[in-house]
Order: C-alpha cells, then sequence, then structure tokens
C-alpha cells in the first residue's frame, strides 16, 4: 500500500514576537526545549515513517545534539530552513519519500498523538486536512484608520492550526506553482486551495497552540504533559 507517512515540523523561525534573544523553539517549557516535547510526539507514534525537522542554518548541529540526548525514538533528518516559514517548509518537503505528509509548527508541541490520528485519516478519506478550531470571539475586519467595515459570520470562521496533511505529491505541486507565481501564504493550506484542491477541516484543541508571544508559553507551561498527567 502507498501509504507511508512523513512529518515535516518547521522550527526555523527567529520568534521574533516572543522578544527573547534565544529563538522561542528553543525556550525550555517545563523541562525540555519545545521542539523537543513536538517531535517526542510524533516519533512515538507507529503511523509515522519518515521524520525531517528544519531549523536555521546555525541550529542544525545543536538540534541533532538534542536529539541524541532527548534520545527521539525515531531517526530525524535535521535541515535548514529559509527565510520565511514558506520556504522552510518547501526545503523540508524536499527530504521525504513518503506518500502522506503531515506539516507541523515546531512550536505546537501541545498536540496530541490523537488528533494527529483523525487528520491523518481525515486526509487518506478525502485527500487533504487541516486541524482548525471554531472562533470563539466576534470578528471585525477594521481598515487602516481602525474603523470596522464589516463583521463576517463567526459561525464560518475556524482558527487555522497544524497538522496540515496532504498527498506529498499534491503538496510540492502547491509549493512550486506559489514559488513560480511568487504567491506567499502564512499556512501550506492556503497554497493547496489555490489549486482547486478540497481541503477538510479536523476539529484541533483550544489547547494546540502555536507558542507566539510570552503569555503562551505560560499557558503551555501549565498544560503541558507532566508525569502521569495528560493535557486533555
Ligand atoms: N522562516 C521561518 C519562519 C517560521 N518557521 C516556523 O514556522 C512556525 C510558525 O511560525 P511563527 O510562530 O510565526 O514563528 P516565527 O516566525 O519564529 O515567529 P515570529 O513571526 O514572531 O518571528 C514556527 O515553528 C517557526 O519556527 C520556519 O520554520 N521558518
Ligand atoms: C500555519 C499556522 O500555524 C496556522 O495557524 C500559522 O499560520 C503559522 O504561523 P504564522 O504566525 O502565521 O507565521
Amino acid at each position: 500500500m502507498n501509504n507511508r507517512v512523513g512529518v515535516v515540523i518547521v522550527a526555523a523561525g527567529r520568534g521574533s514576537r516572543m522578544g527573547t534573544q534565544e529563538s522561542k523553539q528553543f525556550l525550555l517549557l517545563r523541562d525540555k526545549p519545545i521542539f523537543i516535547h513536538t517531535l517526542e510526539i510524533f516519533a512515538a507514534m507507529p503511523e509515522v515513517d519518515e521524520m525531517v525537522m528544519v531549523t536555521g542554518a546555525e541550529d542544525v548541529e545543536r538540534c541533532r545534539e538534542w536529539i541524541r540526548q532527548y534520545q527521539i525514538e525515531k531517526n530525524v533528518q535535521v535541515v535548514a530552513g529559509g527565510s520565511e516559514r514558506q520556504h522552510s517548509v518547501y526545503h523540508g518537503l524536499r527530504h521525504l519519500q513518503a506518500d502522506w505528509v503531515m506539516v507541523h509548527d515546531g512550536v505546537r508541541p501541545l498536540i496530541q498523538p490523537e488528533l494527529v490520528r483523525s487528520c491523518l485519516e481525515a486526509a487518506q478519506r478525502t485527500g487533504a486536512s487541516v486541524a482548525a478550531v471554531p472562533v470563539k470571539d466576534t470578528v471585525k475586519q477594521v481598515n487602516g484608520d481602525g474603523i470596522i467595515t464589516a463583521t463576517p459570520d463567526r459561525r464560518s470562521l475556524w482558527s487555522i492550526q497544524t497538522p496540515q496533511t496532504f498527498r506529498l505529491s499534491d503538496l510540492l505541486r502547491a509549493y512550486k506553482e506559489a514559488e513560480q507565481a511568487g504567491f506567499l501564504g502564512t499556512d501550506d493550506s492556503t497554497l493547496v486551495e489555490r489549486l482547486g484542491i478540497p481541503v477538510t477541516v479536523v476539529q484541533g484543541s483550544y489547547k494546540n497552540i502555536k507558542i507566539t508571544t510570552p503569555e503562551d508559553l505560560d499557558m503551555a507551561a501549565l498544560w503541558v504533559k507532566t508525569e502521569g498527567e495528560d493535557i486533555k
């Protein structure tokens, strides 16, 4: 069966909104670097056949060392990324031979294996999937003068997370076409949507946060799995 699953973990950003000197993916969450929590979840899953981690060129060696130190269960290729998330993902994809690819942010360490499995199952059933949660707040569109111009119907709005799961061939084509068109998106799905491929939304978790600003790290520290205690 052609169902081999590859995972690309992107962790090549600078974390400018976190405001720390150290890139946020290397900050300690409880006792270990954020990205190690993320790798451990995917590496422990039998469904995952290949793993690639993308990081800054200057961080490749220390990431390999951390991966050895924390005895990550699977072989993880560590490769250099680019100046935008989109470039980093594209670099990572080129190192996979799998049939399916799950792209996940290294700074979403609270991902749970059950959600990863739901995303994979949905993608293999429908062709493509993203994890997402319904928006809880009222969302406004605001113009450059700070004036509200529209209030979209919240019932159709979802906050998009990762994992984002696709056929590797579709995602490579989406990335190639976006690059040729000079199109830059903030997630992987946007590039696949441009090809007219339907993408299924999988109900994610409000705890699957992207650690972006300092208060996110505080929340994650409260929620992170500790000995004998689950974060669900
Ligand atoms: N050139 C980049 C930019 C981002 N990412 C990764 O994409 C994920 C989501 O990006 P974001 O939270 O925006 O991270 P940063 O770009 O690091 O944050 P900021 O925008 O605050 O600088 C992170 O795991 C980040 O490391 C990446 O691999 N390569
Ligand atoms: C892919 C993503 O996690 C979906 O929410 C997100 O778009 C990437 O982070 P950024 O802050 O938009 O760069």
